[in-house]
């Protein structure tokens, strides 16, 4: 039997919840987070991007020749997206040469990690990280101004096609593994989903 990244959705479905509905995300829809909150989760957001970009780069050095293109165009979105951050930082005036929360280096650890275990779980984890954004920002609805601009980034159609793809990416390449590194794919998803849900509680808790 081989899992599929649409069946560990359904398995875990209670973790993956906690990943995505969080009071962080929905005090963003209702306009009641706190800037300082919303500050803290954008500093330590791009920090984390920063070390997401070296994640990718690293799962397209271990990709097969016909995930390339899926792999690059990720991979090209983000030197957008590190600027995009920049901007948005600059506009809070925010300094972004600070040490990464607990937290935070922990997931970027993990995220290290998983580039030495097989392609097939580091294909499952890279799907799992955005999904987790593309769901999360998503899901409380139409969010006012300023987050409106954050929710569309990864709520929008074509990133949700790209995470289509990196589904599909996951699934084939889950089909040709063994059920000891199927297991291992399982594994990773959880330890996302919990890092996911860890990540939003860090910027509500920290000063
Ligand atoms: C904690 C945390 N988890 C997942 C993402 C998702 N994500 C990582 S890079 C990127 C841009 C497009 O690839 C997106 C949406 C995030 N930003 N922060």
């Amino acid at each position: 039997m081989t899992i599929t990244c649409s069946q560990l959705l359904e398995k875990h479905s209670q973790a993956w919840k906690q990943a995505t509905v969080h009071p962080f995300l929905t005090q963003c829809q209702l306009g009641t987070i706190q800037p300082q909150q919303f500050s803290t989760w954008l500093v330590q957001d791009y920090l984390f991007v920063v070390e997401f970009t070296r994640f990718v780069a690293r799962v397209l050095a271990n990709s097969p020749r016909h995930h390339f293109d899926i792999l690059l165009s990720g991979l090209g979105a983000l030197k957008d997206e590190l600027t995009w951050f920049q901007a948005k930082a600059q506009e809070r005036q925010l300094n972004l040469e600070t040490e990464p929360q607990e937290t935070c280096k922990q997931y970027c650890e993990y995220m290290k990690l998983v580039t030495t275990m097989p392609y097939a779980v580091q294909a499952n984890t890279l799907w799992a990280i955005e999904l987790a954004y593309n769901q999360g920002w998503q899901l409380p609805g139409k969010m006012p101004p300023p987050y409106a601009e954050f929710a569309d980034r990864w709520g929008n159609q074509g990133f949700t096609e790209y995470v289509k793809l990196l589904e599909q990416i996951a699934d084939e390449v889950l089909l040709t593994v063994d059920e000891t590194v199927q297991g291992q794919a399982e594994s990773a998803f959880l330890e996302i989903a919990t890092r996911e849900k860890d990540f939003w509680s860090m910027a509500m808790t920290v000063e």
